[in-house]
């Protein structure tokens, strides 16, 4: 296949980094040495494919790079593609790795923990707008105070008695008294293109959902 113009791969560089780099192997993609090379300062990698670079950015910004155009692929938490809503985002592909899921949580000994019987709640997050629709949909205002980690210490300290968080183990709830009330929603990883790319490559893009799809078969 003729591959010329630049097409950039977002990927996210927190922890599911190393569950995503098998499935881009596995696609065919091997970025250059400096990926692996935790001292090295370089944002922007080449790959073993001549018109394909990696960037690795962090989990919210990968799917802004890719909803803007600058980058035309990408691998992006549902948690962040509801977050951000972007029309421009098309996620074609459950790459079935980074499974949690986004919960309410409140302290061990709280009360009042019947969802039905909420109208109006505070909530400390770093997904204030899924947080809202969610619960405006059903009914109840949810003032949501923004957080961008460390939600779990909101509580004890006072700032509110509500966190809407991402559990997977539940180990980080348990170690600070909090219980689960109710899961929003079930989180994995996608494969996300940009619109207007898939509208103007579509021929190369396709190529790499199908390389995608090939790996998941293996994986
Ligand atoms: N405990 C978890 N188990 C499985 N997947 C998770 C877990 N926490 C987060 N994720 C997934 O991984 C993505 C990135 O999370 P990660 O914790 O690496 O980033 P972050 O620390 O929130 O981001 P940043 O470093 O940019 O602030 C999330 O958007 C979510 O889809
Ligand atoms: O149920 P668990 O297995 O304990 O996982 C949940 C934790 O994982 C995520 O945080 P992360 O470790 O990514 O750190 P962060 O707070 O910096 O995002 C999330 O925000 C929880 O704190």
């Amino acid at each position: 296949m003729q591959m010329s113009e630049k097409l950039v791969l977002a990927l996210p560089k927190g922890r599911i980094l190393g569950e995503v780099m098998p499935l881009v192997n596995k696609a065919g993609i091997i970025p250059e040495a400096a990926f692996d090379d935790p001292k090295s300062r370089q944002l922007e990698f080449k790959t073993n494919i001549d018109n394909l670079t990696i960037i690795r950015v962090r989990a919210f910004d990968a799917a802004t790079f890719v909803a803007f155009g600058a980058a035309q692929i990408g691998v992006v938490g549902n948690d962040v593609l509801q977050e951000f809503g972007y029309d421009d985002l098309y996620a074609p592909l459950d790459l079935n790795i980074g499974h949690c899921r986004l919960s309410l949580a409140m302290p061990v000994d709280a009360d009042e923990v019947d969802p039905k019987e909420w109208s109006h709640i505070r909530v400390a997050t770093k997904y204030p707008n899924l947080t809202r629709c969610y619960y405006a949909s059903r009914g109840v205002q949810a003032e949501c105070i923004k957080l961008n980690g460390a939600m779990e210490l909101a509580p004890s300290l006072g700032l509110c008695n509500r966190i809407v968080d991402l559990v997977s183990t539940g180990s980080t709830l348990k170690a600070n008294n909090l219980k689960e009330v109710e899961v929003l929603t079930d989180i994995t990883s996608r494969l996300v293109i940009s619109r207007p790319a898939f509208k103007t490559r579509p021929k190369e893009i396709n190529y790499w959902i199908d390389r995608f799809k090939e790996a998941l078969k293996d994986a």
